[in-house]
């Protein structure tokens, strides 16, 4: 069933525009929201998409208003997609933690009860939004995709567990081993249940370990993070990477944190990387 899209918003940004969007989700079971970028059309090629994955906490709003990427995307002629972060609203369970629940989807397909209703982040940016965009707005064959923190983990974990569907995949500060981080085991046993070997699906470490495919990653990384030796520590898949010859970057800024000022640093860098292989 075609979903029909609400125009929520909808803004010049850039000689391009910012629009938001709410339709009714089939994998999720609710209504979601989204953000977009279109830049200007250039010539009869349709952008490429580049999709941003945002953090815990996050709605789609966070990485539209904070990180500053559509200046370079309408240089460049890409297309950003800013999913939600969750199934969210009345009627959907939630946890008082920030790092369960509302905001907190992991980008996986939840397996236990409660969580099973409606959080399938998975399916949701792997097929469901994709073929959204697809149908209404005119984009190109090529994507690729980006992500911070929680989203960082989406981004990574989805370009490794589906070989050719992105051109390229980035990361600020990600989670890169969730199965071994207190955020990632807090989530996954609620969502995945008490079997680490359904876990592992949902790695990007144990994933990069098993990876035929290649694709060019590039993560960028604040040595001022609060959360890096925690819950981060993006040299777990540095070595891993190192280890098979795998193309990943892995740049380590001094003095930065975990916050969007940290991504406005850097994220120039990153729609930069991912047009070398998002155009012929
Ligand atoms: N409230 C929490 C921290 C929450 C937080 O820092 N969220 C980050 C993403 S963290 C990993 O996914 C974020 O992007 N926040 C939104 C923003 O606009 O900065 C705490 O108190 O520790």
């Amino acid at each position: 069933m075609m979903s029909t899209l609400e125009l929520l918003e909808d803004h010049r940004l850039f000689g391009g525009w910012q629009q938001r969007y709410r339709h009714y989700s089939a994998s999720l079971n609710c209504p979601m929201t989204f953000s977009i970028f279109l830049p200007e059309p250039r010539g009869a090629k349709p952008p490429p998409a580049l999709y941003c994955l945002a953090g815990l906490t996050c709605t789609d709003e966070n990485f539209s208003s904070k990180s500053g990427a559509q200046r370079v995307a309408q240089q460049l002629g890409i297309l950003l997609v800013m999913p939600d972060t969750s199934p969210r609203g009345e009627g959907i369970v939630d946890d008082e933690g920030y790092d369960l629940g509302q905001g907190a989807g992991f980008y996986l397909n939840a397996t236990q009860a409660p969580w099973n209703a409606h959080f399938r982040m998975y399916d949701y940016i792997q097929s469901e939004l994709p073929q959204l965009i697809r149908d209404n707005f005119g984009v190109g064959e090529r994507q690729a995709i980006m992500g911070h923190s929680m989203g960082g983990h989406g981004a990574l974990m989805l370009a490794l567990r589906n070989p050719g569907q992105f051109t390229s995949a980035s990361a600020f500060a990600p989670i890169v081993n969730p199965c071994e981080v207190p955020w990632g085991q807090k989530a996954f046993r609620a969502y995945l249940g008490e079997d680490e070997t359904q876990w592992y699906q949902y790695d990007s470490c144990n994933l990069l370990l098993r990876a035929e495919h290649q694709l060019p990653i590039l993560i960028d990384q604040g040595d001022s993070d609060q959360f890096l030796a925690d819950q981060l520590q993006p040299e777990r898949l540095e070595a891993i990477a190192s280890e098979k010859n795998f193309p990943l970057t892995l740049r380590v800024q001094p003095g930065y944190d975990h916050s969007y000022f940290f991504i406005s640093s850097v994220v120039e860098d990153h729609l930069r990387f991912h047009a070398q292989y998002l155009f012929d």
